[in-house]
């Protein structure tokens, strides 16, 4: 898959990492940065990623920050981004099932790398179900650009 990659300081040493296993697994990874432990606002890099998705430079992509939080809420402003923060496997594979996340965001400071990875594949091996669930997805995205 063509996965896009980005993180803020907090989440670099786990970007770092998961790209390199995810190159090693065969997905060709585009990296947004940060490219140091510069300190960053992360609405910058969730955004300049999120433009990669919404643009179809990839299939999905992978965010991390501190908690993953910041990242979700930043992402989810761009339109056609449905951003999941994921801690488990079970909703790491429901975001992709259920919700047809195309991006999911992790804690760098709340999960460590084995279980990151593990949600990392638990959503990349998931399909969309369709169905009901295209009904409620799409009832999302007809919330864009519509305030209140
Ligand atoms: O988790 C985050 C956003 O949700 C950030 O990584 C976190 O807020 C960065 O904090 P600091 O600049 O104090 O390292």
């Amino acid at each position: 898959m063509r996965i896009g990659i980005g993180c803020d300081h907090g989440g670099y040493e786990m970007k770092e990492e998961l790209k390199k296993r995810l190159t090693a697994a065969g997905h060709t990874v585009a990296d947004k940065g940060i490219y140091s432990v510069t300190e960053v606002d992360y609405p910058d890099i969730a955004v300049e990623t999120a433009r990669g998705v919404v643009d179809k430079e990839y299939d999905c992509a992978v965010l991390v920050c501190g908690t993953g939080i910041g990242m979700s809420i930043a992402a989810n402003k761009v339109d056609g981004i449905r951003a999941a923060l994921v801690t488990d496997t079970f909703s790491a594979r429901m975001a992709k099932e259920h919700n047809n996340a195309n991006i999911i965001t992790l804690g760098a400071r709340t999960v460590g790398i084995e279980l990151a990875w593990e949600l990392v594949n638990a959503y990349l091996g998931a399909e969309f179900l369709g169905g009901k669930h295209l009904v409620r997805v799409e009832k999302i995205m007809g919330l864009e650009g519509k305030a209140e």
